[in-house]
């Protein structure tokens, strides 16, 4: 078979799911079918959720057999479990087989997910349970935004927040990213504000992310307020060092408008004392921020211990009489091993 024609088919093969309407409707007339049909496949793919085309009723039967193969590029729930505060943590198939987790949180006002980017992660930091899994492939675009469609439909709910800490490093997978944050935009109408994409920093992206000029809020993962303590906890923390990281992370407040928050997750004894917080707020001193502070959700793979309520309030405190905004945020669903952290696609629960 010529080149040509392997693209040709390898194109029209490629799953349906976050085409835009453009997009679509193009597909439907490589097919010779007129351009209309084009916005009936985006409704029956992103309103109705179809899973397959031979769903998609007001096709003619004909077409709809002819199209057998087309892949739609939904995944299967291989398995649920629910924690006490009614978070839901999905383990998801995927086509060719591998597993993600994604988690879905709801709360008064908000259903909030949590999306996987990659397949594993291979930044290995030495506190997450997805680090120790090794990694395996990166997400395509419409397996992000799959996983949403996915939640909104066991709950039965219209999903009002992304972020993007769930397994792998976006970063790593910056255009299929903005990709799907584009998808979830406009095809699912999530707005960009509501869209949270969180990284531990791979060096060049950051300014690639500012060029996009999205709306999107960005969140960091510090976790420590020297570089020494950092590559001890972020192995990639050498290859780029956190005054750069900080630089990067101002120059990216002035182009996009938009403020970056810090997480900061808290290991009892390792980077709680009060000469961290100083040093932390000497760090960010200037920069208009928010400071998340994330007490550790035990993995079994090592022995760090979440400090005790009085320490992290302290923490808290010195970051607030150095003008830092901060929060602490214990995550949820720690019950289902659904929290930040502890994701690693195995069936434990
Ligand atoms: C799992 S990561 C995924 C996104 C991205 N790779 C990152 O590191 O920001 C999402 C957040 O979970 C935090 N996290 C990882 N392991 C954790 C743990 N055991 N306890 C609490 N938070 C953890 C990360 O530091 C990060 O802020
Ligand atoms: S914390 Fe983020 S970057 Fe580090 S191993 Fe986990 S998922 Fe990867």
């Amino acid at each position: 078979m010529e080149e040509a024609e392997i693209t040709r088919r390898r194109n029209i093969l490629s799953p349906l799911l976050g085409k835009s309407l453009p997009e679509l409707t193009e597909w439907v007339q490589e097919q010779g079918q007129p351009a209309y049909r084009g916005k009936q496949l985006y409704q029956w793919l992103y309103q109705k959720g179809a899973r397959s085309l031979s769903e998609i009723t007001v096709f003619p039967k004909q077409w709809r057999e002819n199209l057998q193969d087309q892949p739609i590029g939904r995944s299967t729930i291989a398995h649920r479990s629910i924690a006490p505060d009614e978070t839901r943590k999905y383990l998801l198939r995927l086509h060719d087989s591998e597993l993600i987790e994604t988690v879905g949180i709801p709360t008064a006002k908000r259903l909030t997910v949590c999306v996987s980017s990659q397949v594993g992660c291979p930044m290995s930091c030495d506190f997450c349970a997805t680090g120790k899994g090794g990694f395996t492939r990166n997400l395509q675009a419409h397996e992000i935004v799959d996983q949403v469609m996915t939640v909104a439909e066991d709950f039965q709910q219209r999903v009002s927040h992304v972020v993007f800490m769930g397994m792998g490093e976006p970063l790593l997978n910056l255009e299929e990213v903005i990709k799907a944050v584009k998808s979830l935009n406009q095809d699912i109408g999530i707005g960009q504000r509501n869209l949270t994409v969180s990284t531990v920093g791979i060096p060049k992206t950051i300014p690639k992310l500012a060029a996009e000029k999205l709306q999107i809020t960005l969140a960091i993962s510090l976790h420590a307020s020297n570089q020494v303590l950092r590559e001890q906890l972020i192995p990639s923390g050498g290859g780029y060092p956190l005054l750069q990281l900080i630089a990067d992370c101002r120059d990216y407040v002035e182009k996009t408008h938009r403020r970056i928050s810090f997480e900061y997750i808290l290991l009892a004894g390792v980077n709680d004392t009060p000469n961290h917080a100083q040093e932390l707020a000497q760090l960010l001193r200037g920069f208009q921020t928010h400071v998340n502070l994330i007490p550790y959700n035990p993995i079994s793979e090592v022995d760090y211990q979440r400090p005790d309520k009085n320490r992290i309030e302290a923490f808290q405190t010195a970051l607030q009489d150095a003008n830092i905004a901060v929060s602490i945020r214990y995550s949820r669903g720690l019950e289902a091993d659904a929290a930040c952290g502890q994701l690693r696609a195995k069936q434990n629960s």
